[in-house]
């Protein structure tokens, strides 16, 4: 997929960041917070990863549903990736176990995090930024709102612990843009067409990112709204602040995919004529078949990168009345209040009436709707 991405399609991968943070890159654990906006901002991510060489070490919590994805699918779930479901009751568990698991990880990885959850569309904005609205934050223009929950837990299990062998020592703060407004596609990457990435990379001490959950998630929510400011500039001048320090692509992916062509596809062919050429109309007839289905298969995995085919999550107005805790977060004059009320279905324009200083006071009456504080 690198090779496809740098040597077919020839797209161009730019990186700004701060020239003292660069000796850093693949010499360190890091988790990496990243904007969901591409359909291939994935394969992005890979092709840095490539490049700083932790391509193999790449980590990502993603969702559950790309497991079952053939040949890729099943190829994340042995090198350890992080699946979740998207539901914080069910995933807890799973999540702290793996990332418990990544603490004995022998190499220098990466764990990525999409903390918006989902790629962003108009309809899953305008929800979220009800949500935003509803718990008091400031509105993002290019961002969903983050889901702190996975981010905090994170930051909590992978911080330097002095008996493991794998200790996270940074975030970095990365948002992924294309250049001229190009939305790239892996179909179009497939078809040959190039484009031009820059993404922005600003490390970030994990010492300075508060280990308490609730500061956390603040300190998440205040990250969004600088990424945000920063894309607000990328849109106006066309180009992110600070120098460029662009890593050249590596021969490695082009090598690795000859090799796999030759031991593969050439044989793969032989066969393909040798099975045309024996005349026998239900051998041709079932190869046709079956080439049809792989490609078939193919073009739904291809789908599985594509926006429009996206999940509905965070993209239901339902979800909203459904979720057990609707948070208040303020954070006026360095004092911080986190306010929460629980809500049930049915009352979700009433959320403010429901607001309490106390976290957990809130009674909930599931039958009727009805809160108490
Ligand atoms: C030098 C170079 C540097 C960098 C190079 C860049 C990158 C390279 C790095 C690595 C590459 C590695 C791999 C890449 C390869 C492949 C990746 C491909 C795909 C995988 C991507 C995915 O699958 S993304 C989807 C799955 N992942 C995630 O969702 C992660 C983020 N989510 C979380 O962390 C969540 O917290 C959670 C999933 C753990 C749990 O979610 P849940 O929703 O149950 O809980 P939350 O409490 O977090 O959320 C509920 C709260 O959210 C509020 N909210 C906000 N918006 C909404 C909304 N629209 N509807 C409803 N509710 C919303 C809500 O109010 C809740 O608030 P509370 O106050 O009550 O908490
Ligand atoms: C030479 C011939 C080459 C053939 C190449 C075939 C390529 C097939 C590639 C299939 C790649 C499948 C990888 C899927 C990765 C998708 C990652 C992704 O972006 O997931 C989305 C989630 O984050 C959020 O999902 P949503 O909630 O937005 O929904």
């Amino acid at each position: 997929m690198v090779a496809l991405l740098e040597w077919w399609s020839g797209t161009e991968c730019t990186l700004y960041t701060d020239p003292a943070s660069y000796p850093f890159y693949g010499k360190e654990d890091a988790i990496v917070v990243l904007n969901h906006n591409f359909e291939i901002d994935f394969l992005c991510g890979w092709t840095f990863c490539e490049r700083f060489g932790v391509l193999g070490s790449s980590k990502v919590l993603a969702k559950k549903e790309l497991a079952y994805v053939p040949v890729i699918g099943w190829m994340w779930y042995f090198l350890e990736i992080v699946f979740c479901k998207r539901k914080w009751e069910e995933d807890q568990k799973t999540v702290v176990q793996s990332l418990q698991r990544l603490k004995d990880y022998p190499e220098n990885f990466w764990f990525l995090l999409y903390c918006e959850g989902t790629r962003f569309t108009q309809k899953k904005h305008k929800i979220s930024m009800e949500v935003a609205e509803r718990k008091g934050l400031p509105k993002l223009k290019y961002h969903l709102l983050p889901r702190t929950k996975g981010f905090c837990v994170t930051v909590q299990h992978l911080r330097g612990k002095v008996c493991v062998s794998s200790v996270v020592t940074a975030v970095y703060d990365s948002t992924l843009n294309f250049r001229n407004n190009q939305t790239p596609t892996l179909l179009g990457i497939l078809n040959g067409k190039k484009y031009h990435a820059d993404l922005y990379v600003r490390r970030i001490p994990l010492d300075s990112i508060p280990e308490n959950e609730s500061e956390c998630a603040i300190w998440l929510h205040k990250l969004y709204q600088e990424k945000d400011e920063l894309q607000e500039k990328y849109s106006v001048t066309g180009r992110f602040p600070g120098p460029t320090l662009s890593p050249p692509r590596r021969p490695w992916a082009l090598l690795n995919w000859l090799f796999w062509i030759c031991l593969l596809l050439f044989p793969l062919c032989l066969l393909l004529l040798q099975l045309f050429h024996s005349g026998s109309a239900f051998t041709i007839c079932t190869t046709v078949l079956l080439c049809f289905a792989a490609s078939l298969g193919v073009r739904w995995m291809i789908g599985q990168t594509e926006i429009n085919r996206g999940s509905s999550y965070g993209n239901k107005e339902g979800q909203l009345n459904n979720n057990a805790q609707v948070s208040k977060v303020t954070n006026k004059d360095s004092r911080t209040t986190k306010t929460s009320a629980a809500c049930t279905a049915g009352i979700k324009n009433n959320h403010e009436q429901f607001s309490t200083k106390q976290e957990g006071n809130t009674q909930l009456d599931q039958d009727t709707g009805s809160c108490s504080c």
